[in-house]
């Protein structure tokens, strides 16, 4: 309670005094936390809050010249929306908090999929971009909001029933959770852990297409998290089922939300393999097919524009995801750091069992 009071207040000796308690990003953290667990703190920074706006899960977009912006509207102006469209106002405990900004202005989502899409488009100056679309015009910062945004909106949408009693769950103000009034179960927004992994036997680099990519698109090898499996097992049991190698050695590398299909926590590594057991026996109930790439080659296909490349009748038959997707990360990782995993220096050895 102290902490959101304190972010709402005005006085510049209050704001002094606590900056020097804490960091900005501690503040924001411990601002956010408070709108999760209290409603009434929640409820009260709807009115300094921004909000997104979806329809059916698409986000609203806008273009500035060259660049696509994912555009916040404030209370008094979402409102006025409401109004116009004959909602009520209580529409707006709906929202979803998605984050706040470095003075504590919270980001709220809320999906209008219940009106006239077009007349709110031409309302709002603007469009609802499947984000798939929209994902990759967007810049870094309305990117992540937007994806995490998409992930609560389709989440709650999916769990307005208890699974015990069949009874429909009640999401507290920011969207942090549901509860069941009658059980009392308590559920929370999930994403599925997902490894990513770049094979490498030293001077090569593994990409592996699967029938529903687009046509020339390699990337690395991924997979779900089994229950009860470790990062490190996963990594090992994906690389033995889709291209039969077995993993010497990893390295975790960093970690992207990923909306797409749903939610996935995409945890990024590089794995070797023993280059005199290399030859790849590609599983074909997951993969179109998997090939081994050179420096060069992987290289290349990072300079080239997605794209143009599509078109592109140069010397490479392949390209890879865009910067945007982690799985581009790793290869770029991989193309600069090439001996530091061939020395398998930074990688972690499989541990004995
Ligand atoms: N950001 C990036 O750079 C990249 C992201 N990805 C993402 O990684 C994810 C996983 O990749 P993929 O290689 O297809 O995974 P897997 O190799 O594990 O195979 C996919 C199969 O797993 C099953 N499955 C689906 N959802 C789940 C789940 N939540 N938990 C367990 N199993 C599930 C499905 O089988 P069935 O239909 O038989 O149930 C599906 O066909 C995808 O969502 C993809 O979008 C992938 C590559 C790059
Ligand atoms: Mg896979």
């Amino acid at each position: 309670m102290l902490i959101a009071s304190l972010c709402r207040m005005g006085s510049r000796r209050s704001s002094y005094l606590y900056y020097r308690l804490n960091s900005t990003y501690i503040r924001r953290m411990r601002y956010l936390f408070e709108l999760k667990e209290d409603d009434d703190i929640c409820k009260q920074a709807y009115n300094s809050g921004s909000f997104f706006l979806f329809y059916k899960l698409s986000p609203f977009v806008q273009q500035e010249g060259e660049m696509w912006l994912a555009p916040r509207i404030n209370v008094s102006d979402l409102k006025r929306l409401l109004k116009k469209f004959k909602e009520s106002e209580e529409r707006i405990e709906e929202s979803m908090l998605v984050g706040c900004s470095e003075v504590c202005t919270p980001y709220f989502a809320l999906d209008l999929g219940s009106l006239e899409k077009s007349a709110l488009e031409s309302e709002l100056n603007g469009s609802f971009r499947e984000l798939r679309k929209a994902f990759f015009l967007l810049e870094e910062e309305d990117r992540s909001l937007i994806s995490k945004a998409q992930a609560l909106l389709r989440w709650h949408d999916n769990n307005r029933y208890c699974s015990k009693t069949g009874q429909p769950t009640v999401k507290n103000l920011a969207g942090s959770k549901r509860v069941c009034p009658s059980s009392g179960a308590i559920y929370y927004p999930q994403m599925a852990p997902v490894v990513i992994i770049l094979v490498t036997d030293g001077s090569r680099c593994l990409l592996v297409r699967q029938a529903s990519f687009p046509k020339g698109m390699y990337s690395a090898l991924s997979g779900f998290c089994d229950v009860g499996e470790t990062l490190e097992e996963t990594v090992r049991r994906e690389v033995a089922e889709e291209v039969g190698l077995e993993v010497d050695s990893l390295c975790y590398s960093s970690s992207q939300h990923w909306p797409f299909p749903n939610s996935s926590l995409m945890i990024a590594c590089h794995a070797v393999v023993d280059p005199q057991r290399s030859m790849i026996n590609v599983n074909k109930q997951e993969l179109e097919t998997a090939q081994w790439f050179s420096n060069e080659e992987v290289e290349e296909a990072l300079r080239m524009e997605p794209k143009l490349s599509k078109e592109q009748t140069g010397s490479l038959s392949f390209w890879v995801p865009p910067k945007q997707a982690i799985a581009h990360q790793l290869m770029q990782e991989w193309v600069k750091n090439t001996f530091h995993i061939v020395q398998k220096s930074s990688c972690q050895s499989w541990p004995q069992i």
